[in-house]
């Protein structure tokens, strides 16, 4: 595809998705949950297939010299085929919001005031190559009623035309237009740029990524934006707090996987339970190959222990996300130190607090300014699944509209409706 033609193929899918998002907001119930139970079925019979286009996408990235953590993730075995098939089939069984009346009253002029949930129309995303959030984001945009246009990242482009071509077969099985969800079939970022400047075909654009593709988006958006960034989050260990506790919980926010975004990038730890703390959870780090990245006072406690990577840490060490074995660590006075730490330095995404004093704990929740703020939890937990929405968009980094996991909710709108029996304004 050379760049006249990308620009025309993108337009010819936006009007598609525009005529398919019409049919899909008046479509009924049962065909969008037939659609997204047919789905389930199709990939389960499709598991040896899929497994083709993946192994395609598995050897170019592992000789591209992919990171490790970057090739699991754009790994597609049954297990996660079983994980989005399951999820397809909750979706379904959820009940449908679209058409959801709310707030109806009776004003002084006689008419009946209230709002209706609705599709948002279009929505186009760019993601990471993860190929389960092709099904997630499509699942999600069918029971929702809504069109979408995806793009995922390069290295998934087989596994994400695969599994494309089963959603669309869904989407026809069931009377419903395959059109209703399409994916960008190049791995040209100028289609991106034509994604996400097509407000005639576009509602509403949803990135999902890192600095430079939030560049571009500032730069070049010519649609609303719902920002899905990078996470660079925060574990707090408090002072007073269960330490047996705050280990397996910052273990788990550290290493349980360290490609995700809700990864904890940053421990803080205060003064007073320092010298417990830091020894122990730097004797497992040790042990899991974790380099921590210190203030000098974390470093001086960690000193002793065996095999640990320990290396000084920059300015710019607080603000990175690693999205690796790596965190930064660093002793605070306490709650204030901490609160002004994170508000500074984080990414707004998901920070968590470690203690045994409610007040300390209710302070971190009004003050940290993050989509999700968490107590005695691992920050990992950030998560439409976990949180109950049955799949997820990604996490939203905005405030606006939707903040933190994104679910069907966040891909509607709820416009006014007014009932009125002749009523005139005098
Ligand atoms: N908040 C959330 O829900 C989520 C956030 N993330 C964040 O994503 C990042 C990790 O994923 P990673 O794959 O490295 O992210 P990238 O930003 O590198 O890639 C994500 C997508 O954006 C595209 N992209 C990146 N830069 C550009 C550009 N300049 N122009 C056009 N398209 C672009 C990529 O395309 P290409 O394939 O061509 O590189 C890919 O499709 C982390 O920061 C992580 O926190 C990840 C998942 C969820
Ligand atoms: N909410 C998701 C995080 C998704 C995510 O960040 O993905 P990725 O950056 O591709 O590893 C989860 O915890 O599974």
């Amino acid at each position: 595809m050379n760049a006249p033609n990308i620009a025309e193929t993108l337009h010819a899918m936006g009007l598609q998705a525009r005529q398919a998002a019409a049919v899909m907001a008046k479509s009924s119930t049962a065909a969008r949950n037939q659609a997204l139970r047919r789905l389930a079925a199709l990939l389960r019979e499709s598991v040896q297939a899929l497994d083709v286009d993946n192994t395609r996408d598995l050897a170019r990235a592992e000789a591209a010299g992919l990171a490790a953590p970057m090739v699991d993730r754009l790994r597609l075995g049954a297990k996660v085929i079983a994980t989005v098939a399951e999820g397809c089939e909750q979706l379904a069984a959820m009940p449908d919001i679209i058409g959801d009346i709310v707030g109806m009253q009776q004003q002084p002029s006689g008419i009946r005031v209230g709002r209706m949930r609705v599709p948002i129309g279009v929505f186009g995303m760019i993601y990471e190559s993860r190929p389960n959030v092709t099904i997630e984001a499509a699942s999600l945009s069918i029971k929702s009623g809504n069109a979408c246009i995806l793009r995922g990242g390069s290295e998934a482009i087989d596994s994400n035309k695969a599994l494309a071509r089963l959603v669309q077969q869904a989407l026809q099985d069931s009377g419903l237009p395959p059109e209703a969800v399409q994916l960008v079939q190049t791995t040209d970022r100028e289609a991106v740029g034509q994604l996400i400047a097509m407000p005639q075909y576009v509602d509403v654009v949803i990135p999902r990524g890192g600095k430079s593709l939030i560049e571009r988006i500032s730069r070049e958006a010519k649609v609303p934006v719902i920002k899905h960034l990078d996470g660079n989050c925060h574990s707090y260990v408090d002072d007073p707090c269960d330490l047996d506790m705050a280990l397996r919980v910052v273990d788990n926010a550290k290493t349980q996987k360290v490609s995700p975004c809700n990864a904890s990038e940053s421990l803080l730890v205060a003064r007073g339970v320092a010298a417990d703390f830091l020894p122990r959870i730097g004797e497992v780090f040790a042990a899991k190959g974790v380099e921590m990245r210190c203030d000098a006072e974390a470093a001086a406690l960690l000193r002793n222990v065996q095999g640990a990577r320990v290396v000084a840490a920059t300015e710019q060490d607080w603000y990175e996300e690693y999205l690796a074995l790596v965190i930064s660590i660093k002793v605070v006075g306490g709650l204030d130190e901490a609160i002004a730490h994170i508000n500074h330095y984080g990414s707004h995404h998901t920070d968590a607090i470690l203690t045994r004093d409610h007040v300390h704990a209710q302070r971190f929740l009004r003050e940290v300014d993050s989509a999700s703020v968490m107590v005695n939890a691992s920050t990992r937990f950030a998560d439409g699944f976990e949180y109950g929405l049955g799949a997820e968009i990604g996490i939203s980094t905005d405030k606006f509209h939707a903040r933190g996991p994104v679910g069907i909710e966040g891909l509607t709108s709820l416009k006014w409706i007014v009932l009125g029996q002749g009523e005139v304004r005098g």
